[in-house]
């Protein structure tokens, strides 16, 4: 599914309106009506008072045509105008009089404070403040009235987009946001949903489909690309009946230190789990019984020293290479680490250790070889590409850094962002349990065995990133957030392509899996 701009979904908008004929006033029927299906179909009748804020723009009107089909269907409801100016849309009048002519009475203007009501724990408050026409930081009242808002304790929904958010734009004043529960927002999900600090105001949310131009939503370059299971699916390469181990590759894992084995053992297995052919773990002397008993599997070559790696030497020739996890920096480590990245011709991950060892030495950063995988966690991105002002320009400098040196970055995160040069695709899968250790050395060990199997640079980034975050989930849906360990999530990798082309029955109906 793609990202789009506000400019692009207002474009969108009009190309629709001249291609199928209708007035805006019929789109905007279709957005409420939208919502209110959703709505109903949860409330199924339920008393509970619902109550709607609406602004004075084309998000007022959606809240206005919301409040009609409610109180059409027996709903209670109360419908408030904020007026934060005098100023209407067209839709947004033409949606006040037609409420008006099913009420009877005019919806509660509110003016200023004193018009603030009262909310009970049990109400519903819908959000139709301002939607993606916000165009400066809500102030005065209207600030007051978004804080007296999230501090009831009643569910917020949003609608298109928690009031004082923009679509795209990076945040003002986090005082000034609405806090939904949830967001129903229209057509596809907005960039900001899924940014650090501003995706915790949307919290959940489903995309409604309102019957956009096809055309236009096809052939036009989105700011971001989301990646869930239908986009995973296009990805999957399917394996023939005639491959052997030599078609899936073989994966060099060159990890791990003394203490930190585990790490080589984690993308070790998870190498293979996702169908490397063969994996070779390099490691510290002191790692080889350790591999040898818990992988075996796998075969080892170990570095002249016992707790470090020092030279990286070998006589095979591997597919793909991961590096990095739990190595260490010692100074012997940078040195061995020159001397792999000149090998150019292998497809490279580098992880963890290696990433900070890049930041640390510059020579590294240079002789960094095109087409590499870059892992980073938001600490170690810090490292490599400087501090930001805020996640667009976090996302400015990715883009840089990803031109600069030709590699693919996968920014790490609640929603994992992969950036090749000035693209960005944005991962569904994954959840909170998977904050643990080693997990990061799993995805590695993923995204190494895929490069091993032949899928490209980018194609095993965003699928390895997927898949980790899919297996993840299976294991949270069998053991819960917390006990969850890495190596559940590698034992899960198989679920996960089992579940790939599963029938769709328990999917729920969000475009996005997260949502
Ligand atoms: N394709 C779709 O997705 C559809 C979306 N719809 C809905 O339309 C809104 C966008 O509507 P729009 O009228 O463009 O914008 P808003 O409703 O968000 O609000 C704009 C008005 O608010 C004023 N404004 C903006 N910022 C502030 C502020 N900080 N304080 C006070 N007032 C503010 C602005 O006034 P100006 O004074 O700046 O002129 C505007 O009047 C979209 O989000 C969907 O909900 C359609 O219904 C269907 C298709
Ligand atoms: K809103």
């Amino acid at each position: 599914m793609k990202i789009f701009s506000a400019e692009q979904l207002y474009e969108a908008d009009k190309i629709t309106v001249e291609k199928q004929e209708i007035t805006t006033e019929a789109l905007m029927e279709r957005a409420g009506i939208q919502i209110f299906q959703w709505l109903n179909r949860r409330l199924n009748g339920a008393p509970v008072p619902i109550r709607i804020f609406c602004g004075i723009g084309n998000n007022g009107g959606d809240g206005l045509v919301l409040g009609r089909l409610m109180i059409e269907h027996g709903y209670n409801v109360i419908v408030y105008v904020v007026n934060c100016s005098d100023k209407r849309s067209k839709n947004f009048l033409l949606n006040y009089d037609r409420i008006k002519n099913v009420t009877k009475k005019w919806p509660t203007l509110m003016k200023g404070e004193a018009d603030f009501p009262e909310i009970g724990s049990e109400d519903i408050i819908v959000d139709a403040i301002f939607g993606i026409g916000l165009n400066r930081c809500p102030g005065g009242w209207v600030k007051k009235l978004i804080q007296y808002l999230n501090e009831s304790k009643a569910f917020k929904l949003a609608i298109d987009i928690p009031s004082g958010l923009y679509a795209n734009l990076p945040l003002e004043d986090k005082e000034a946001v609405l806090k939904a529960n949830h967001t129903l927002t229209f057509q596809t999900p907005k960039l900001s949903f899924f940014l650090p600090e501003t995706a915790p105001f949307v919290s959940n949310f489903d995309a409604l489909e309102i019957g956009l131009d096809i055309e236009f939503l096809q052939t036009t370059e989105p700011l971001a690309q989301l990646i869930s299971k239908p986009e995973a699916q296009r990805f999957y390469k399917p394996r023939e009946k005639f491959d052997h181990k030599g078609t899936y590759g073989h994966a060099l894992i060159i990890a791990g230190s003394y203490g930190k084995i585990g790490a080589a053992v984690l993308s070790t297995t998870s190498a293979f789990r996702i169908g490397a052919g063969m994996v070779t773990a390099f490691v510290p002397k002191c790692g080889y019984n350790i591999l040898q008993t818990t992988v075996p599997e796998a075969m080892v070559i170990t570095d002249k020293e016992e707790e470090f790696i020092s030279e990286i030497a070998f006589d095979i020739e591997p597919s793909a290479i991961g590096v990095g996890m739990g190595l260490g920096k010692n100074k012997a480590t940078v040195a061995a680490l020159k001397v792999l990245f000149q090998k150019k011709d292998i497809p490279l991950v580098i992880d963890a250790d290696a990433l900070n060892n890049i930041s640390e030495n510059k020579d590294l950063l240079k002789l960094l070889p095109k087409n590499s995988v870059l892992t980073p966690h938001p600490g170690e991105l810090k490292r490599l590409i400087g501090e930001w002002k805020n996640d667009y320009d976090k996302l400015e400098k990715a883009k840089k850094f990803s031109e600069k040196h030709e590699v693919v970055l996968v920014i790490k995160g609640a929603y994992t962002i992969t950036v090749f040069s000035n693209k960005l695709y944005i991962n569904t899968t994954g959840n909170p349990g998977m904050g643990t250790a080693g997990s990061g050395d799993a995805l590695s060990g993923v995204i190494t065995g895929l490069l091993s199997q032949g899928y490209d640079q980018l194609l095993a980034s965003v699928f390895g990133v997927y898949m980790h975050g899919r297996a993840g989930d299976i294991a949270a849906g069998q053991m819960g957030y917390e006990a969850i360990m890495a190596g559940d999530v590698i034992d899960n990798l198989s679920e996960a392509y089992i579940d790939l082309f599963a029938r769709e029955e328990e999917t729920t109906n969000n475009s996005a899996e997260k949502s």
